[in-house]
C-alpha cells in the first residue's frame, strides 16, 4: 500500500493552507508529522485521508489516482483510518461496545465476529471489559481517548493517522500507549502516520520524519539522519532537539570527542553518553 501525494495544495477561504506537498507513504513504516502550531499537520492529515479536499495537485493510492475535488466533495481514501485530535469529535454512539463496533457493522459483520473483534482490541489497547456498557463520553480523558482509537483500530486499517493520540495523557500512559501502537504497526506490517509535539517520542518510535513549516512540507526524511545528522532543519522549523540529542552534544563538547550513537534512541544515546559521564565523576541515572 503506497499513498502518494503530488503537488498537492489546500485552500480555504482564499488562503493556502497547504502548497505544493509531494510525498511517499511507504507501507509498514512509522512515519512523524513535525511543524509548529498552524504548520499545516492536521490538512494535511485530513487530505491524506480525504477529510479535506485538496484544490490542485494529483493523490493516488497504489498507483490508482483518487478523484481530486475541486468542488469541495470528499473523497473515500481506502482503508485509512483517522483518529481526531480530540475524541469527543468521533465518537457518537452511547456504548463503548456499540462505538467499537460500529465500523464492522456498516461493513456486514456477523454479531459473533463482532463480539471476537470488540474483545480482541480491547485487549490490544489494554480496555477492561467492564467499560462495555458505559457511555464513552463520559469516561476519563485518558480511556476516552483509548475508545477513539480502539474504534479505528478494530477495522484493521492499512494506514492509521494519528492526530496528537498522547496530548493530555499522564507520562506513564503516554509511553504505555505508544508501545501498544507501535507493537500494533510491527505485528500488522501497517503505516502509521503520527502527528506530534512531543519531540522525544518521535525520535523514540519513528522510522521517517515529516517537517511542516507554513503549510509547505520542509523536509522528508529516515529519522537518525534528521537528529544525528540534519538538526539544523529543526532550527529552521523553529522545532527542540531531543533532549537525549542535547545530552549527546553536551557531551561530545565537554569530552572533546565525536560520539556516534547507533541511532537517535535514547537507549542508544545513554549507553554512549554514561561512560564519559562516569568518567568525569558525575552523577548519572539509571
Ligand atoms: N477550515 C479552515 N478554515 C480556515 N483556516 C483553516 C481551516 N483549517 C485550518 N486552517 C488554518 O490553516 C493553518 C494550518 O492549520 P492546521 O490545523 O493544519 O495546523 P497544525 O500544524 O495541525 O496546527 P496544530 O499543531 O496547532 O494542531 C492554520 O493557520 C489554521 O488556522
Amino acid at each position: 500500500m503506497v499513498y502518494e501525494l503530488k503537488d498537492v495544495g489546500v485552500r480555504i477561504n482564499g488562503k493556502d493552507i497547504l502548497q505544493s506537498v509531494s510525498c511517499t507513504l511507504q507501507k509498514g513504516r512509522w512515519i512523524s508529522v513535525i511543524g509548529q502550531a498552524g504548520a499545516g499537520k492536521s490538512t494535511f492529515a485530513q487530505v491524506i485521508t480525504g477529510l479535506t479536499p485538496f484544490c490542485t495537485g494529483e493523490y493516488t493510492h497504489n498507483g490508482q489516482s483518487l478523484p481530486g475535488d475541486r468542488r469541495g466533495k470528499r473523497t473515500a481514501v481506502p482503508q485509512a483510518g483517522y483518529v481526531f485530535q480530540f475524541p469527543e469529535q468521533q465518537i457518537f454512539e452511547t456504548t463503548v461496545y456499540k462505538e467499537l463496533a460500529f465500523a464492522l457493522k456498516v461493513k456486514g459483520a456477523a454479531p459473533d465476529k463482532l463480539d471476537e473483534a470488540v474483545k480482541s482490541v480491547m485487549g490490544q489497547l489494554g480496555l477492561p471489559e467492564s467499560l462495555l456498557q458505559q457511555n464513552p463520553l463520559q469516561l476519563s480523558g485518558g480511556l476516552k481517548r483509548l475508545v477513539a482509537i480502539a474504534s479505528v483500530l478494530i477495522a484493521e486499517p492499512e494506514l492509521l493517522i494519528l492526530d496528537e493520540p498522547t496530548a493530555g495523557l499522564d507520562p506513564l500512559s503516554r509511553i504505555a500507549l505508544l508501545k501498544k501502537l507501535q507493537a500494533w504497526q510491527r505485528e500488522k506490517r501497517r503505516t502509521v502516520l503520527f502527528i506530534s509535539h512531543q519531540i522525544e517520542d518521535v525520535a523514540e518510535y519513528s522510522d521517517e520524519v515529516m517537517i511542516f513549516t507554513q503549510g509547505r512540507l520542509l523536509a522528508h526524511l529516515e529519522v537518525n539522519e534528521l537528529f544525528l545528522r540534519q538538526s539544523k532543519l529543526l532550527e529552521q522549523a523553529g522545532l527542540p532537539l531531543p533532549e537525549p540529542v542535547q545530552l549527546l552534544r553536551w557531551m561530545e563538547a565537554a569530552s572533546g570527542r565525536s560520539l556516534e550513537p547507533a541511532s537517535c534512541r535514547e537507549e542508544d544515546i545513554l549507553r554512549l553518553v554514561r561512560p564519559v559521564w562516569q568518567s568525569r565523576g558525575l552523577h548519572h541515572g539509571g
